[in-house]
């Protein structure tokens, strides 16, 4: 996994005619896990989809000081900023291991992401209505990172899961940071539980503000 610096610098995004995100400032360094939270409806998705280039901006989108906010969003692909949609985006017709050949022709990084998901090995002949919710969002996830991408962008991963599934799921997550890249990811309501090592941001009508960590809330008192 390559390193990354992400900076978006006053972004706003939205759909024709219906603006969602407010200026946003974030930055986020190599080995950070951000996690966003906020209600139904607050931007989450758009804010995501916006970093990986399916929403209309305007504003700056910094990685590894390159401004990438005007690239089209298969050059952000290429250049190492995966997205893991929030339904998953997987086809009915493939199995999991020809998603996995789809995403990458690198069959030793295909079998280091199958070592960290053991149990997904187990299941790469099967096609996608064959697998639980958690085997698909492993799927997902394991398409993203045999790509070695430098940013992930994970929207409502743990959606519908399992606690257990989810500990697996924040593990895999937790490895890409500390192996130095970049993660976004949402969750929605306030629920911070799964993410113990984020930096959490609070999305609401479009406008992100970060939420202090209750150490730091304490060590601000005078
Ligand atoms: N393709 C679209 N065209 C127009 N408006 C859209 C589109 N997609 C989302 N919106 C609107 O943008 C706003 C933000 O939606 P978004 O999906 O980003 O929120 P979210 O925080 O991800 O919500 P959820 O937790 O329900 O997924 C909502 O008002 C939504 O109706």
């Amino acid at each position: 996994m390559s390193t990354a610096t992400l900076h978006l610098n006053q972004l706003e995004g939205g759909y024709p005619g219906h603006r969602v995100l407010r200026p946003t400032n974030l930055t986020a360094t190599h080995g950070d896990i951000v996690l966003i939270t906020g209600p139904n409806g607050a931007g989450k998705t758009t804010l995501i989809n916006a970093i990986a280039g399916h929403v209309l901006t305007s504003g700056q989108i910094w990685v590894d000081g390159q401004d990438i906010s005007r690239w089209p969003a298969d050059r952000r692909a290429r250049a190492g900023i995966a997205l893991v949609p929030q339904h998953r985006g997987l086809f009915a017709g493939l199995t999991a291991a020809e998603h996995l050949r789809l995403a990458t022709t690198d069959a030793s990084a295909v079998d280091d992401v199958l070592d960290r998901l053991p149990h997904l090995r187990t299941r790469l002949r099967h096609r996608p209505s064959q697998l639980s919710g958690g085997e698909q969002q492993m799927l997902a996830i394991a398409r993203a990172l045999v790509r070695s991408p430098r940013l992930l962008l994970l929207d409502e991963p743990a959606e519908g899961l399992a606690a257990t599934v989810v500990g697996e799921l924040v593990r895999v997550i937790a490895d890409v940071a500390a192996a130095g890249g970049t993660v976004l990811v949402t969750e929605p309501g306030t629920g911070t539980a799964a993410w113990p090592d984020a930096r959490h941001h609070e999305l609401r009508r479009g406008l992100l503000t970060p939420v202090l960590a209750a150490t730091d809330a304490q060590g601000a008192r005078p």
